[in-house]
């Protein structure tokens, strides 16, 4: 059985990220928030644009109120006043000064500005009560936070609020980046029903399909929920090529285990696929099947008549129907592939965090074992706080609000209480 990190590394080194000229959509700044920037940008202005006023107050020169105090304040006529949008007019010449706000632009003549409470208005004249601290106080000089042409953000990040205001100030209005990543989701299982639906006794509400499409959605990517497919390995196969016809990713739980009807490794190789994985040494999450298609495909047999020529290799997870085990393999390894595939150029891997453990944290010691809870800020440190009941992976209900995972490594049975563990943040 292969080991998490093994696993991790063949999922990564599998997955071709979408194509910069191919994949790319330009949309306007608003709607571009969340998504992954395909392009650098460079600006083609200085920041700030010219030498403006950080303060409310007045433009002088420096050599005029060098030696200024509240005892000999320095009187200064006040030719104008300069409000923020509107360029100067008038020369500062020795012995003027202008009112200026804050973000106007500096007058010719001017170098310094003293803010307003070290002043005193006099009518049409101001006086100056205290020295500046040097030439210069207060001015924001143009391109001193930034110059044209250099580069402005880096392709391959995740557009945030700040970089929205970066992006607004380049006046980049139409922002190119890459398109959502599209995520075909299916169930597998005769005893599967829609949540809407009543049950009979033997049947189980599909949570898995809702889950995934959350957490799809939730990782930026278009999700593609293709409902619930029975126990029948003709009508799987038909599910899953068109599911593969249509999508980046596919994803399907159930039918990935040893049991008489776990179909879905046996389908994928009668397609075409290439089986990467079929178990990993995780808990829970050990019936994982990862398969790959070629660019090129002819999905099967000629009476699905499905096929699609791609750039790269179309991506197969099996996941195992247990609810917990779905939603774990996909945070641990379906997201940092997504993030990858998006153009996500870092900030794809999953974040660790070392938190001292609340409960005591059991394992079987065979495989890398992930139990769920809650990260917490507790007197300045992290704390992780374990779900209480069962840790079976078919239990989703305490799963709710999980925000990580900790993780107890192969060989150890037990973390106590009060040690550190590495947690996986999950979201
Ligand atoms: N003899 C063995 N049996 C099992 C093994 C094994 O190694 N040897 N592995 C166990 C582990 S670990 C897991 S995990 C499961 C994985 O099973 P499958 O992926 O084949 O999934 P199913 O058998 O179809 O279902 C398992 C379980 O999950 C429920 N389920 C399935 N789909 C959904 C859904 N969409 N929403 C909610 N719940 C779902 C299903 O009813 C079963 O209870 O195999 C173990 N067995
Ligand atoms: O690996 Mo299974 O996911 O423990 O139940
Ligand atoms: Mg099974």
């Amino acid at each position: 059985m292969l080991s998490v990190e093994e696993a991790e590394s063949i999922i990564f080194n599998l997955v071709k990220p979408l194509d910069d000229q191919q994949d790319v959509e330009r949309l306007d700044l608003l709607s571009a928030s969340g998504r992954v920037l395909a392009a650098p940008v460079v600006g083609s202005r200085d920041f700030p644009h010219w030498d403006n006023s950080a303060m409310d107050g007045y433009a002088v020169r420096y050599a005029d109120v060098s030696n200024s105090s509240p005892e000999t304040p320095t009187l200064l006529t006040v030719v104008e006043e300069i409000p923020a949008g509107k360029p100067p007019q008038v020369e500062i010449k020795p012995g003027l000064a202008a009112r200026i706000l804050t973000g106007s632009m500096m007058p010719p003549g001017a170098d310094t500005v003293v803010m307003q409470e070290e002043t005193r208005r006099q009518g049409t004249a101001v006086e100056i009560l205290a020295a500046p601290r040097e030439i210069g106080e207060f001015v924001r000089y143009g391109g001193s936070f930034y110059r044209a042409g250099n580069p402005l953000l880096p392709a391959g990040i995740a557009i945030a609020p700040p970089d929205i205001a970066v992006l607004a100030t380049a006046q980049c209005v139409q922002v190119p980046v890459y398109r959502r990543p599209k995520v075909a989701i299916l169930s597998t299982g005769d005893e599967l029903v829609a949540p809407g639906e009543s049950l009979k006794p033997g049947q189980l509400v599909d949570s898995n399909q809702y889950a995934l499409t959350a957490a799809a959605i939730a990782a930026g990517c278009e999700a593609v929920p293709l409902g619930i497919v029975p126990d029948d390995p003709g009508k799987l196969k038909q599910a899953i090529a068109q599911a593969l016809s249509l999508a980046d990713f596919v994803l399907s739980t159930g039918g990935v285990s040893v049991g008489d009807y776990d179909y879905v490794e046996q389908i994928l190789t009668e397609l075409g696929g290439q089986i990467h994985i079929k178990s990993v040494a995780i808990k829970p999450g050990k019936p994982l099947t990862v398969a790959t298609f070629p660019p090129s495909t002819t999905l099967g047999d000629s009476a699905s008549n499905l096929s699609r020529n791609l750039s790269r290799n179309l991506l197969y997870f099996g996941l195992p129907g247990n609810p917990v085990s779905a939603l774990v393999t996909f945070w641990r390894f379906v997201q940092p592939a997504l993030g990858k595939l998006s153009g996500l150029r870092d900030r794809c891997l999953p974040e660790f965090i070392l938190a001292k453990t609340q409960q005591d944290l059991r394992a079987g010691g065979q495989r890398e074992t992930y139990l769920w809870g809650q990260i917490q800020s507790v007197d300045s440190e992290y704390q992780f706080k374990l779900a209480g009941g069962s840790h079976s992976s078919g239990n989703l209900i305490n799963l709710a609000q999980t925000n990580g995972l900790a993780i107890v490594p192969v060989g150890k049975k037990l973390i106590p209480a009060g040690e550190m563990v590495q947690v996986m943040w999950v979201k």
